[in-house]
Parts: C-alpha cells; structure tokens; sequence
C-alpha cells in the first residue's frame, strides 16, 4: 500500500506513539479514521466456512485417515479468508468494531453441492472480548462450535496477538470429534501505516479417532522463508506414523504429500471462489444483529465522518454501560442467546490429553495443556436448547425484550 502523507501520515505517527503506552487491550486503542472498518469482530467467525464444499468434504469419506487429512485441508484453506482478506480487499488490515455484550451475527450460506450452512455468532463477553459461534450443515451432519478472545502486547513495533478459545469440529456420521487450536499471529507493518497480519509458532489438530496433525506458521522474516508460509504434518496416533505433509503460502497454493510423493496441488484465490454468506436485510434483523446495531456508525465511518463515527459509537457504548449498571443494581446478568459457559467439556479433555500424549512420547513436543487454548472465562458452549427455543418461537418475549435494551 502507498505509504502515508500528509495529515494521514502525523494521525497515524501520534497513533504509533499511543499504542507504545499499549495497556494490551485492542478494543480500547483509538486508532486513526483510516483503519477503522465498520465491520463487527463478531462477523469475523463467518471466515470459517467460506468454502462450504471442504467444510463438508470429510464427512462423505468413509477412510479415516483420509477424512483426518479433509479436515487439515478446509482448515488450511480457512486461513487465508480468516487473516488477510481485508488486506487483499481493503489494502490493509482494518480495526474491527468493539462487539457489544450480546450483538449477533446471523446468516447462512447456500451451495448447490454442500447445501445450507447455518451461521450463529455471538459476542458472549464484552470484558474481556470473546465470541463464540455455531456454524452447521444439518445435510451431511458436520458441526463447527468455538470459541475465541485475544490476549495482546506491542513489541518493537509490532502488535503480537495470543488467541484463546477452542475450534471443536463433529461429524455426527462417524460420531467422530476434532479439536482445533488457534494461531497466534502479529501486525507488521504498523510503522508504514498499512498494517497486516502474519501468523506465527504452531496449532494442532487432534481427531478422536486416532489422527493428529501439528501445523507450523512461519514468515518472510524466517529463515530465507515467504510470508504466510505453513507447513502441516499429520500422524497416525497409534502407529505415530506420518501420513501426510501440506506445506506452502495459506494465502496462495498449498501442497499435499503422501510420504515424498505429491498427491494435490490446491490454490486459494480465483481459482477457488468463496460462497457469499446471506443474512436478512437490515429493517428484518433483530436489534442485536451486527450490522442493524452498528448501521449509523457504519455510514458515517462510509462518510468518512470522524465526529459522527465517535457520537454514534459512544450513543451504543452509553447504553451498554447504563444496562451494565442497571443488571448490576438488580443484581442479574445478560442472558446469552445461545452459548453456555462451562468448566469442562470433557470430550475436549479427552482429545487435549491425547495430543499431549503423542507430542510428548511421539514428537518429544511440549504437550498443549488445556487451560492453554481455553484461557477465557470458561469454555462456551453452543446449547441447542437455547436455540431451539428461539428457533420454536417459545423465547419470544425474551428476544423482544433483549432488543428493546439495544439504542435504536
Ligand atoms: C489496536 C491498535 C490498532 O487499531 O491497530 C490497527 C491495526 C489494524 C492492527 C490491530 C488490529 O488488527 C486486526 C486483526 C484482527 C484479527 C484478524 C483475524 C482474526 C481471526 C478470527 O477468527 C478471530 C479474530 C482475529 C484474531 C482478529 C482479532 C482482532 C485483530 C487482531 C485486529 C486488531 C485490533
């Protein structure tokens, strides 16, 4: 991107002086109008599944082995949309919109091969952030919940970011469960003003039938490395045997090999269009919804309009605040819609167990443990309950009463 000038270029110097006073909280930075984008965090969990046909993809192969590598496979290619589609769109890196406590994120996407993917996004805490989400096609059973808050600090100029939370993957067919880890990643390019993210050290996948697969992120500082290079390894957990390796650039082309041999060659990019999410116009969404909430602030940051941006945001901010001090008075807390905090979940600690085990006495890895990934308050849980009683009519009241408390 076109490196700064003029009031741009002294904006983003006195922000790069704020940010080194950084207190590790990125919500609270106020960045400059430029990199402001009108898009909610809590829309970032539809980068999961923009590829609807490789999310279902491991639930038609009946081979294990081969279902564990489907499932590496749509992993990888849910990095390239996850950390660099707003800069390929955008020309850099954006600061998304602090989510509320409650705001939604609701759509669905329709392929003809894959059928419908329901999407539920839901910011379940404010203090510290973290959204959870529910992504889900009933058709061939394959079942996505998570999810993550971010943990940061700003070193030599960079922002360097830890993710927390969870990626559970259920393919209700094989009755089979995969755990996901989250990378952690940084922000280059901070000092030129176009900011972009790069990923870093490594995540793991275990399934519950007996697959790991361990997942390297490297960058252009790394030795004689690209930038947004990965390179993935998948074992046999039984025979500690490894299978597979993809390896390359997870924004451009990655390659699977069988052993030495290379079995395919998949790009990302035009030759493998993402499907458009559909969610409700806005005068049909709920209060809570994203892009109903935040439609006045969205048009003035459109306007470019800094001083309407900050009225309309702080109007949203005030009224959280007084429904916080009102919930506090009367001593009860906002319902989440369709996530459940829990201690444990303990098919999670099964498969972090079993991934600690074999990186252990396989890899001779440092195990993950699970208060590790989970640092959040609590590891949430999609409750379909919760959301059958929203989808059956019968919360209702509930939902009409949550949305009177959100400004208008
Ligand atoms: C805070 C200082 C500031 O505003 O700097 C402006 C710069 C744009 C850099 C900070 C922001 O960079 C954004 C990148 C965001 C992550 C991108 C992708 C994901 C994956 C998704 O599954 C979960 C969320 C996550 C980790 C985003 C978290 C928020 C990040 C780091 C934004 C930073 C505020």
């Amino acid at each position: 991107a076109a490196a700064l000038t003029g009031s741009a270029k002294s904006t983003w110097a006195s922000f790069l002086k704020s940010i080194a006073s950084f207190n590790g909280d990125l919500a609270s930075m106020t960045a400059p109008p430029f990199i402001l984008s009108k898009t909610s965090l809590v829309e970032y969990s539809a980068y999961w599944t923009e590829h609807p046909k490789l999310f279902v993809a491991p639930a038609k192969e009946q081979d294990p082995e081969k279902r564990a590598l489907l499932v590496l496979k749509w992993f990888l290619s849910t990095l390239k949309q996850q950390y660099s589609s707003r800069s390929e769109k955008l020309g850099s890196e954006k600061k998304p919109l602090n989510p509320f406590l409650g705001e939604l994120f609701l759509g669905h996407w329709e392929d003809e091969e894959a059928g419908k993917t329901e999407l539920i996004s839901e910011q379940v805490s404010h203090h510290p952030p973290v959204t959870a989400y529910s992504i889900f096609n009933e058709k061939h059973g394959v079942k996505l919940q998570g999810y993550n808050g971010q943990k940061a600090g700003f070193a030599s100029m960079t922002i360097n970011v830890k993710q927390v939370g969870i990626a559970r993957l259920r393919l209700e067919k094989w009755d089979e469960e995969y755990l996901i880890t989250l990378p952690a990643l940084h922000i280059e390019g901070l000092v030129y003003g176009s900011p972009f993210v790069e990923l870093e050290k490594s995540t793991i996948i275990q399934s519950s039938s007996g697959f790991f697969a361990k997942i390297d992120y490297t960058g252009k500082g790394w030795v004689g490395g690209k930038s947004n290079s990965v390179s993935a390894e998948l074992y046999d957990n039984k025979t500690g045997k490894l299978l597979y390796t993809i390896s390359g650039q997870w924004t451009k082309e990655l390659v699977i090999k069988k052993a030495k041999t290379e079995v395919e060659r998949f790009e990302h990019g035009d030759k493998n269009p993402t499907t458009g999410l559909t969610i409700k116009p806005i005068e049909e969404q709920d209060p809570l919804e994203s892009r109903r909430a935040w439609a006045k602030v969205g048009a003035a940051i459109d306007k470019g309009d800094y001083d309407e941006t900050g009225i309309e945001k702080s109007k949203i901010e005030n009224a959280q605040r007084d429904l916080r001090k009102k919930e506090k008075e009367e001593g009860t807390t906002w319902e989440r819609r369709y996530f459940t905090a829990v201690d444990k979940v303990d098919e999670v600690d099964a498969l972090v167990e079993r991934a600690g085990k074999f990186m252990k006495t396989v890899l001779g890895l440092t195990p993950i443990s699970m208060d590790e990934p989970a640092k959040t308050n609590g590891v949430w849980v999609f409750d379909t309950k919760k959301y059958e009683d929203v989808v059956s009519g019968r919360k209702a009241e509930e939902v009409r009463r949550a949305g009177e408390t959100v400004l208008e």
